[in-house]
C-alpha cells in the first residue's frame, strides 16, 4: 500500500503530465481523451502497484546485500571484545575525561555523550550479551524422575499407647537428614508396618525437622498425646538403586554445551553445564550418558550429561594436543627473587605470607610446572561428589584459602577483608627462625623459634607452608590456623595451590577462592589506573611489565587446569572494588547458615563421625 503522501505524489505526477501535454494536444477531443485516461482511477491504481513493486524490489535487493555481508562476516565467528561497552565508556567519562581540561578530551567527552553514540553502545551491548535470543519455554517433561517434594512423601499416623514407639533415629552423615535408624521388633512402629529403617523424617506433628538435631526431636515425639503424625520420605521408593541415586549429588568440574557436541544422543534433553553447577545424578544405568538435574533450578525432569567415563575418554583424546600447546609465559631468571617470600603488612604488622609463588622461573622448573599442570588437566575428574551442608551456630568457621598467581591481587583483597571487618576475619602469626628485632613481639609479629625446633616441626609436618629466606626459615603452622579458627574468626590464608591438600580435610573444611586476572586488556588498564589511585594513599603501587601480565595470565591458566576442581569460587580481579564486593558476598555464604556443598569425603572421614558424634548416635523414641 502506498502512503498518503505517496498517493498525493502520484496525483501530482499525473497532473503535471496533463499540463505538460496541453500544449501538444491538437484537438479538443484528443485532450479530453488524454485527460479522461490519465485521470482514470484504474490507471492510478496501476501506478500504485508499479510503485509498490519497485519499492519492494529495492528493499529486497538491499536486504539481500546486507544478508550477504552479514554472512561473510559471520564466517569469521566474531567474538565481542567486551560485552559491557557502555559501562567502560561511563567509567572513562567519570574517571578520566571529566577531569581532563584538554580540548581533545572535551571533544571526545561531547562525542561520547551524544544520544546516537549511547544508542550505538546500547545496541552493541545487547548484541554482545545475546539479548536478542528468544526466551524459550522450558522443555517438555521427558524422563520423569522422583521429586523429593511430591510423589515420594508419605504421611504416617501412629497411635500412641503406653509403650514406646520402638523407633531410633539418627542424623544421616552424608545428607544431614534425620532418618529412622532402627525399628524395634514388636514395637508400635513395627506393628504398624508403615515406617521402615532408612526412611527420612521430614516433620513430626506438622513441625519441620529441618536443622533440628535428634536431641531436639525427641521431646517433639514424646510430647505427642494419642497420635504421632509423621511426614516421611520412604527409603524403599522404587528400587534400591533409585533410592541411592536420589541422594547422589556431584559438582561439575567442566563446562559442557550440548550444542557443541555432535555425539549427544538427543540435543533437546541434554543439560548445559557450567563448571561449579551442583547436579543431582538420577541414573547411571548408561555408562556413557547419565541422567541428572541441576540443583536449584526447580526442574523435575532429568537431562543427559556425559558420564565420568565419557568425559575421561574425551580428555585423554585431547591430551596429546594440549601437551603441544604453546605457552605464552616466557621463562625469566632472576637472582634472589624477593617473591620467594613475600610479606603482607597489616596495620604495620607482618601477619601472613606465602612462599615460593614467584620462584622457579628457570626453564627447567617452568617446563616441569607446565607439564604438571597439563597432566593435572588430564587427571582432573569430571565431577566430585558433594553433600549439602549448613553451618550450625556452634560449628567452627571454614578456613578460607586465597590462591592466585603472583601479583594478581590476593594480598590486596585479603587486606581489604581485614580492614572491612577485623572482628570477623583474622590471619595467622607466622613462625620464623631468625632473631627477634627490638620492636618485635613474640606471638604477635612472629613466633620466634630456634632453627632446630623449626626443622623438628618440619619433620613433624606441622607447617602448611615453609621456606628459607636469607638463611632463615619462615612458615605458617597448622596450629596457627586452628588458633585463629578457635577465636571464632574466619581465618584467611594466602597460599600456593600446591599446599591446598595439606588442609583439604574435614577438620579445616577449606573454602577455596581463586583470584584470577582479567583479560590482558583489562589487566593493563586497571593496573595502570591503580598506579595513579593508590600512590596518594599507600605509597607507590607495584609496577608491572607486559611480561608480568602475560606470565600472570599463563600461570593462572596452569593453576586453574591443575587445581580448578577444588575451587569453590573464582573471583576475577579486574576492577578491585567489584572483585572485593563479590568476594565478600561469597564469604558471607561460606560462613553463614545458607546451604553449601562440600566434598562428600569430608563427611565420610569426619572426625566427628570417627569419634561417634552425638548427631550420629541413634536416639531412642
Ligand atoms: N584489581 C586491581 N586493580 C589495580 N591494582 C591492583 C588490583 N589488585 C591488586 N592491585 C595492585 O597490584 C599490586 C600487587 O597486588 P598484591 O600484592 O595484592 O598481589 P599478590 O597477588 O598478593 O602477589 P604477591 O604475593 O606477589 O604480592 C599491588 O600494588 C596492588 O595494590
Amino acid at each position: 500500500m502506498l502512503s498518503r503522501s505517496e498517493h498525493r505524489g502520484v496525483c501530482r505526477l499525473l497532473s503535471s503530465v496533463m499540463s505538460g501535454t496541453e500544449a501538444h494536444a491538437d484537438r479538443q477531443e484528443d485532450y479530453r481523451f488524454l485527460h479522461s485516461m490519465l485521470m482514470e482511477k484504474k490507471l492510478h491504481l496501476l501506478f500504485k502497484v508499479v510503485a509498490v513493486i519497485h519499492l519492494t524490489a529495492i528493499l529486497v535487493l538491499n536486504a539481500s546485500w546486507i544478508h550477504e555481508r552479514l554472512k561473510r562476516f559471520e564466517k569469521r565467528s566474531p567474538i565481542p571484545a567486551r560485552d559491557r561497552a557502555s559501562a567502560l565508556v561511563s567509567d572513562l567519562l567519570e574517571d578520566e575525561l571529566s577531569h581532563d581540561a584538554r580540548v581533545q578530551a572535551k571533544e571526545l567527552l561531547s562525542l561520547l555523550c551524544e544520544p546516537q553514540f549511547k544508542s550505538l553502545l546500547w545496541v552493541h551491548d545487547a548484541v554482545a550479551q545475546r539479548q536478542f535470543e528468544p526466551q524459550l519455554p522450558p522443555l517438555p517433561e521427558l524422563p520423569r524422575v522422583l521429586d523429593e517434594d511430591d510423589d515420594s512423601v508419605k504421611i504416617v499416623s501412629l497411635v500412641k499407647t503406653a509403650e514406646p514407639l520402638g523407633v531410633t533415629i539418627k542424623r544421616d552423615g552424608s545428607t544431614g537428614a534425620i532418618v529412622v535408624a532402627r525399628i524395634m521388633k514388636g514395637g508400635a512402629a513395627d506393628k504398624s508396618g508403615l515406617i521402615h529403617e532408612g526412611d527420612e523424617l521430614r516433620e513430626v506433628n506438622g513441625v519441620s525437622l529441618e536443622r533440628k538435631t535428634p536431641e531436639e526431636i525427641l521431646p517433639l515425639l514424646a510430647s505427642s498425646q494419642r497420635e504421632v503424625k509423621l511426614k516421611v520420605i520412604p527409603a524403599y521408593v522404587g528400587n534400591e538403586q533409585a533410592a541411592n541415586n536420589k541422594k547422589l549429588f556431584v559438582r561439575a568440574l567442566f563446562d559442557y554445551d550440548p550444542k557443541d557436541d555432535p555425539s549427544v544422543p538427543c540435543q533437546a534433553v541434554a543439560l548445559t553445564i557450567r563448571r561449579g553447577d551442583v547436579l543431582q545424578v538420577l541414573s547411571k544405568e548408561d555408562d556413557t550418558w547419565w541422567q541428572a538435574r541441576r540443583h536449584g533450578d526447580g526442574n523435575t525432569w532429568a537431562g543427559l550429561i556425559p558420564s565420568e567415563q565419557l568425559h575421561e575418554r574425551r580428555i585423554a583424546l585431547q591430551r596429546p594436543k594440549a601437551l603441544f600447546k604453546s605457552w605464552c609465559v616466557q621463562p625469566r631468571v632472576k637472582e634472589d627473587d624477593y617473591g620467594a617470600i613475600s610479606g603482607i603488612r597489616v596495620a604495620g604488622q607482618r601477619r601472613s605470607f606465602r612462599l615460593g609463588r614467584r620462584g622457579g622461573r628457570g626453564t627447567e622448573a617452568q617446563t616441569r610446572k607446565r607439564t604438571a599442570a597439563l597432566e593435572g588437566l588430564a587427571r582432573a575428574p569430571a565431577y566430585v561428589e558433594v553433600v549439602p551442608y549448613r553451618m550450625g551456630a556452634k560449628d567452627r568457621q571454614r578456613l578460607v584459602l586465597l590462591v592466585g598467581p603472583p601479583g594478581v591481587g590476593v594480598s590486596e583483597l585479603q587486606r581489604r577483608l581485614l580492614v572491612s571487618d577485623p572482628d570477623r576475619f583474622g590471619v595467622t602469626v607466622p613462625h620464623t627462625s631468625r632473631e627477634r628485632k627490638r620492636q618485635e613481639q613474640d606471638g604477635v609479629d612472629y613466633y620466634f623459634v630456634s632453627q632446630r625446633k623449626f626443622e623438628e616441626d618440619i619433620l613433624n609436618h606441622r607447617f602448611i607452608e615453609y621456606g628459607m629466606y636469607r638463611g632463615h626459615y619462615y612458615g605458617t603452622s597448622l596450629e596457627s590456623l586452628a588458633e585463629v579458627m578457635a577465636e571464632g574468626k574466619v581465618c584467611l590464608v594466602n597460599v600456593h595451590p600446591s599446599t591446598i591438600k595439606r588442609v583439604y580435610t574435614a577438620e579445616f573444611r577449606p573454602y577455596l577462592v581463586f583470584v584470577k586476572p582479567p583479560r590482558l586488556e583489562e589487566l593493563r588498564l586497571t593496573r595502570r589506573r591503580a598506579k595513579f589511585l593508590t600512590e596518594e594513599e599507600r605509597g607507590p603501587a607495584r609496577m608491572f611489565s607486559e611480561e608480568d601480565f602475560e606470565e600472570m595470565i599463563g600461570l593462572a591458566d596452569a593453576m586453574e587446569a591443575e587445581h580448578g576442581h577444588m575451587f569453590d569460587k573464582v573471583v576475577v580481579n579486574g576492577d578491585v572494588t567489584t572483585a572485593f564486593r563479590e568476594l565478600r558476598v561469597a564469604l558471607e555464604t561460606a560462613s553463614g547458615p545458607d546451604l553449601q556443598w562440600i566434598p562428600a569425603e569430608w563427611i565420610q572421614t569426619s572426625p566427628a563421625k570417627a569419634r561417634g558424634s552425638r548427631d550420629h548416635f541413634d536416639c531412642w523414641v
